[in-house]
């Protein structure tokens, strides 16, 4: 099993359904819990089994930069991000405080920042200093975009190995968004317009800027949807590809993965086109602010359990969504069922 021999494990209907049958004896009304029942329904299909292990989980954050910072599409200045990486490997983030609160734990991992890491929690696994700007250039070769696959891909085996049920990914890297709004935008044949949005925060006077930028790109790149490794290095991101090798490393394994916001939308788009069913072992955690967001999970097929209008990254909302996955455990656990009751639907 590999980057290069994909084996993505079955999706187990028989275990959707028993998961359902449980969840319809339960002392409530039938399929009164709504989309947790379909999360729990979803967790079964893609462990193979209700009894849902998902104690031991995992954050990966990887962390990168864009050289398209210099364009001036983000909101702070391409430095921040080294500062803001290490504020997640020292453990002061926001996911760092939701994780917390989830008993989650957060691995970040150096995959293209341009600065050297003065964190000693921060794995290295530095592909580059940072993409080309790719509006003159394309982001990465060929075979770095699919070293980035494969480095996300040993990480996550390396996480499995060590006992973890679930996976999580995130990231930081400023200027991901004009990546990613390149990416869905080439992904579903869709004009610039309907999927750019603000990122981390810019002046509508710099989003015009950054909408004319992305369409740049594209003329200047003409990257092909038909093959995601040309979509990848043209305008993509080490961060991204990490992703893509999390999700094959998941998918292999029987393991949930959470996707974050747009920036793992993004990846999953470029995962399914490579390895078609990829998705169905994906929990989508929640609509990110960014419009483009809303695209790429319906394209994907995959509803989000929340939407609270997140758009910070670094795996914050995949980690938030754990309280559902907990709640639902508890629910499976404690609640009693109709036959306590001696009660039966009359039809
Ligand atoms: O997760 C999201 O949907 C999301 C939406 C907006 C911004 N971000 C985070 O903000 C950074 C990218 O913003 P920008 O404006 O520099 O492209 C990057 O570090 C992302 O983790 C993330
Ligand atoms: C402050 C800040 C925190 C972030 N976390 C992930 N991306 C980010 C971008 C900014 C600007």
């Amino acid at each position: 099993m590999s980057v290069s021999e994909p084996k993505l494990s079955t999706i187990s209907q028989s275990a959707s359904f028993q998961m359902q049958e449980k969840l319809d004896n339960l002392s409530k009304p039938i399929k009164g819990l709504g989309q947790l029942e379909a999360l729990a329904d979803q967790l079964a299909a893609i462990e193979g089994r209700i009894d849902l292990q998902t104690v031991k989980r995992t954050c990966l954050v990887f962390v990168a930069d864009h050289g398209v910072v210099q364009e001036a599409v983000s909101a702070t200045s391409q430095e921040i991000s080294n500062v803001l990486a290490d504020n997640v490997a020292n453990g002061y983030a926001c996911v760092n405080a939701v994780a917390k609160s989830n008993h989650c734990n957060v691995e970040v991992i150096d995959v293209g920042l341009f600065g050297d890491s003065h964190s000693p929690k921060m794995i290295d696994r530095k592909i580059q200093r940072g993409t080309h700007n790719i509006l003159v250039k394309d982001a990465m070769s060929r075979q770095d975009a699919v070293k980035s696959i494969q480095v996300g891909y040993d990480i996550a085996q390396d996480a499995i190995s060590k006992g973890n049920q679930m996976l999580l990914i995130g990231e930081v890297g400023l200027g991901n968004t004009t990546a990613s709004s390149a990416i869905v935008a080439t992904m579903l044949s869709l004009p610039v317009d309907v999927v750019v949005d603000k990122g981390s925060d810019i002046s509508t006077k710099q989003f015009e800027h950054k909408k004319q930028i992305i369409k740049d790109v594209l003329t200047n790149r003409q990257p092909n949807k038909a093959d995601p490794i040309d979509v990848l290095s043209k305008v993509g991101g080490f961060e991204i590809g990490a992703k893509i090798g999390v999700m094959l490393a998941a998918a292999e394994n029987r393991i949930p993965l959470f996707l974050d916001g747009f920036i793992s939308d993004a990846a999953a788009l470029l995962a399914e086109a490579m390895y078609p069913g990829i998705a169905k072992h994906f929990i989508a955690s929640h609509l990110s602010k960014e419009k483009g967001a809303a695209k790429a999970l319906d394209y994907l097929g995959l509803k989000p359990l929340l939407n609270l209008g997140l758009a910070v990254g670094e795996g914050s909302g995949a980690v938030l969504a754990l309280s559902l996955v907990d709640v639902m455990q508890s629910i499976l656990t404690n609640e009693n069922t109709l036959g306590d009751l001696k009660f039966e639907y009359e039809n």
